[in-house]
């Protein structure tokens, strides 16, 4: 193992000097950091964090080694990460565990690192980092391996990130027992979302962030518009699509649910506005509160904006959830139809499982529109019989 050198660099702040474990690639992003405890392997794969820098508080990190990034589960689902690669740009933790040890584990995080081009440090006081960190907000960083010329500050959020990790083309994932048919728009979607749908007996059809998903919503029976990275106003072909959709009076009853990027686009697509939180909420412990019910649940975030709660239409929306910590917007929910989104992450992947009740009450409201389409189906074929008198069957018609 190299123990190279390798500085970790704040723009507009200071530079912290410790050992590369990574790829022997200096590169550069907007740096953030996580409280969360454990799932290293799950937030590095996970789409949001594309183009960031990691910070880890958490001091030990690696501990536990690398799991499995092929193997896939009974729905050909990644089995333990969130998507085939990393995204993060690079990782800062202030201890790297060289020794590894768990039942799952196939490499170590260093080797897992080099393999994927992903830039880590080790040996700085990330304390002091974070504390930098939520002085000055948002910033961008840079790591630096050893005597190489430091490279240019990016600000991967004045890119389109969602389509750098979208399905290029629709894929179909099969369901447990499935009873329904969902489209899920994916913005970067973690692979246990659909796991979630999936589990619950949904077949999933994934479409490409830009499709015209108002063009195909007779096929199914609700839509979901997941988790992604960046701005989420960068994502105006889709924030076009679905207010396309949300003002097609044909689709009023459809049920759509969204997920962390998912609620702000369907916000935007409102009418909403949207804002740039000072350093952002990552972490498995963040108290969002159920303004319908006034319940308390502990939530997985992973985000660096928010849906400003004073711009939604108040004749259609609602605040759904409450962040206990900073007060920021958490959800919402309409107020006559079966549309809600929130800024969580209830597929937790890692992190607690407190409202993945959400994923049960979208397949209420997809179970019941399914019933309700049926229903109008068999009306209008009543209503298709030939009535004329003449035609009719003069006694009673047995099956
Ligand atoms: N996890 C997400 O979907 C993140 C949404 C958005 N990119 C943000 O940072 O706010």
């Amino acid at each position: 193992m190299s123990c190279e050198k390798a500085t970790f660099t704040i723009k507009n702040g200071p530079s912290f000097e410790g050992k590369s474990f990574g790829a022997d690639k200096s590169i550069a992003g907007e740096a953030v950091f996580t409280t969360s405890l454990v799932g290293y392997p799950e937030s590095m794969t996970d789409p949001s964090y594309r183009g960031q820098i990691l910070v880890f508080t958490q001091p030990l990190i690696g501990n536990y080694g690398v799991p499995s990034t092929e193997e896939r589960d009974e729905f050909n689902l990644l089995k333990y990460v969130e998507s085939p690669h990393v995204n993060v740009v690079g990782i800062v933790v202030a201890e790297y565990a060289y020794e590894y040890s768990h039942w799952a584990a196939v490499e170590s995080l260093a080797s897992w690192c080099k393999r994927e081009g992903v830039a880590a440090i080790t040996g700085v006081d990330t304390r002091e980092i974070v504390q930098y960190l939520r002085e000055q907000g948002s910033s961008l960083g840079r790591i630096t391996i050893g005597n190489d010329e430091p490279v240019e500050y990016v600000d991967p959020m004045n890119t389109h990130l969602v389509e750098q990790v979208s399905t290029n083309k629709p894929f179909h994932i099969s369901g447990k027992n499935p009873s329904v048919n969902i489209a899920l728009i994916d913005c970067g979607v973690k692979e246990n979302i659909i796991r979630c749908l999936a589990t619950r007996g949904a077949n999933v059809t994934v479409f490409p962030f830009d499709f015209r998903i108002q063009d195909v919503v007779n096929d199914f029976d609700g839509i979901f518009l997941s988790n992604g990275p960046g701005n989420p106003e960068m994502c105006d072909i889709t924030i076009a699509n679905l207010k396309e959709l949300l003002e097609n009076p044909k689709f009023i009853d459809i049920p759509i649910f969204g997920i962390c990027l998912g609620h702000q686009l369907l916000a935007l697509a409102s009418g909403a506005k949207t804002l740039k939180l000072k350093y952002g909420n990552r972490a498995h412990n963040i108290p969002a509160m159920d303004l319908t019910t006034g319940q308390c649940h502990i939530t997985s975030q992973n985000h660096g904006y928010a849906v400003d709660p004073e711009t939604l239409p108040k004749d259609q929306w609602k605040p759904y959830f409450v962040n206990l910590n900073d007060n920021s917007n958490e959800g919402m929910i309409h107020l006559t139809r079966p549309i809600f989104s929130t800024q969580f992450h209830p597929e937790a992947k890692g992190g607690p499982l407190d409202t993945a009740i959400l994923f049960d009450k979208f397949f209420d409201n997809v179970a019941h529109y399914k019933f309700m389409q049926q229903s109008k189906r068999k009306l209008a074929a009543v209503h298709q019989l030939d009535l004329t008198v003449d035609k009719l069957s003069k006694e009673r018609v047995l099956f």
